[in-house]
């Protein structure tokens, strides 16, 4: 009889909204059952670590995290796991935060054959150079790099798409709501008619709700779907079979983005700043939205990855009022409409919540659970 295969360890950076969730539904998993120890957790200020103690279910690790001396490390996290990689030992790293100096560290966790799973869209999207040195890393080492929840948070839209392409499907198009906070703001705000809610106020009701992105500007400047748009369309790129038309995207800046910050909220260096000033546009936005009602359309901030005419753009659009997009989102869905050969006239559509703390963790604990 052999014996079962090890738990593979699982090293979590960043327990914020997203990272605590996460943290919690990995150990809401029943120990027995369990594929995963939870050996470490790092935040901004502190972490633990301890291979031969795994976390334990008990509600206890937000203040053990809290009461540890230990500052974090990363060089010395990153020698501590690969000291635990073998043939038969798999290890993994969870970033929860959005830091770009995280996403730097993703070759090196990849070559010491060390996964990488995250919801961060920083790496995926930045710099090119650093996504060829994330798939090199990878295809070296055999380590994994999952990022499904870096698009459409929990539901299934990468690994949608790869399946698409590498079964020798031929995408066409990629179009959608890409944006949970954009799509929250204009549910609420564009519904046809020409009143409602100020502007300013959906977008902090979308802060409440934990949809916008740490700073809600990098969700209004456009920047969130063009990083997205960037994703996908890296992803077909690099698993199609034959060459695209799409542009290598130096990064998400070369995405065609319409940003809707006014140019004198430009560079607010903090959130909270942000949202106490934008009640000072509200009466542009509520223009646009008349404008819209006039023409019997809603306002909606969508994505597109034309595949075949080799564009990518992202920016604010009006549809009817009997469009999809006005009628079947509510909250913070996204669509994805996915265009292709084998579809034909009617796309394969995934639709569904598409940014908050609970189905942006389901994502990544899905991830995880491609490493069993
Ligand atoms: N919220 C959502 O609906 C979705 C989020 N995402 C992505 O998930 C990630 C997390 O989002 P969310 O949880 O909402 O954001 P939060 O701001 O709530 O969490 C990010 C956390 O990362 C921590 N952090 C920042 N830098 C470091 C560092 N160097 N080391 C350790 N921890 C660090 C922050 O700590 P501190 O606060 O102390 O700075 C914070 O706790 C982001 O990349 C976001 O784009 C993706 C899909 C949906
Ligand atoms: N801020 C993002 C969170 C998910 O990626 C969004 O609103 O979609
Ligand atoms: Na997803």
């Amino acid at each position: 009889m052999s014996s079962p295969a090890p738990k593979i360890y699982v090293a979590v950076v960043g327990v914020g909204l997203v990272g605590s969730e996460l943290v919690e539904q990995l150990l809401a998993i029943p120990q027995h059952t369990s594929p995963f120890q939870l050996i470490s957790l790092t935040s901004s200020t502190r972490s633990i670590f301890d291979a031969a103690k795994p976390i334990a279910p008990d509600g206890a690790w937000k203040a053990q995290l809290a009461a540890s001396a230990q500052k974090p490390d990363y060089q010395a996290l990153t020698s501590q796991l690969a000291a635990l990689v073998s043939p038969t030992q798999k290890v993994a790293v969870v970033d929860n935060t959005s830091s770009d100096d995280i996403a730097a560290l993703y070759p090196a966790w990849l070559e010491k054959g060390i996964n990488v799973v995250t919801p961060n869209k920083k790496a995926y999207s930045g710099d090119v150079g650093l996504y060829e040195r994330i798939l090199a890393a990878s295809q070296a080492s055999g380590a994994r790099f999952l990022n499904e929840a870096t698009v459409g948070a929990g539901l299934p839209v990468i690994s949608t798409l790869k399946e698409l392409v590498t079964t020798g499907d031929k995408v066409i198009k990629v179009e959608g709501v890409f944006s949970g906070t954009m799509s929250y703001i204009f549910n609420e705000f564009s519904t046809g008619k020409p009143d409602g809610p100020a502007f300013s106020s959906v977008v902090s009701v979308a802060r409440q709700k934990g949809y916008t992105e740490p700073h809600p500007a990098d969700d209004l400047n456009g920047f969130d779907v063009a990083r997205k748009l960037t994703i996908l369309a890296r992803t077909i790129a690099s698993g199609s079979r034959t060459p695209t038309a799409l542009p290598v995207l130096a990064s998400f800046a070369s995405v065609k983005t319409a940003s809707l910050i006014p140019p004198e909220l430009e560079g607010i260096p903090t959130g909270d700043q942000f949202i106490a000033r934008l009640p000072e546009f509200d009466a542009q936005f509520a223009q646009l939205r008349t404008e819209a009602s006039a023409e019997g359309q809603v306002l909606r901030f969508v994505g597109v990855v034309d595949v075949v005419g080799g564009i990518v753009k992202a920016g604010l659009e009006k549809y009817s009022t009997s469009h999809p997009f006005a009628t079947s989102l509510g909250g913070s869905d996204n669509i994805v409409m996915f265009h292709t050969e084998r579809y034909g006239a009617r796309p394969l559509i995934v639709q569904g919540a598409g940014a908050g703390a609970a189905v942006t963790a389901m994502g990544v604990l899905g991830d995880l659970f491609k490493l069993v």
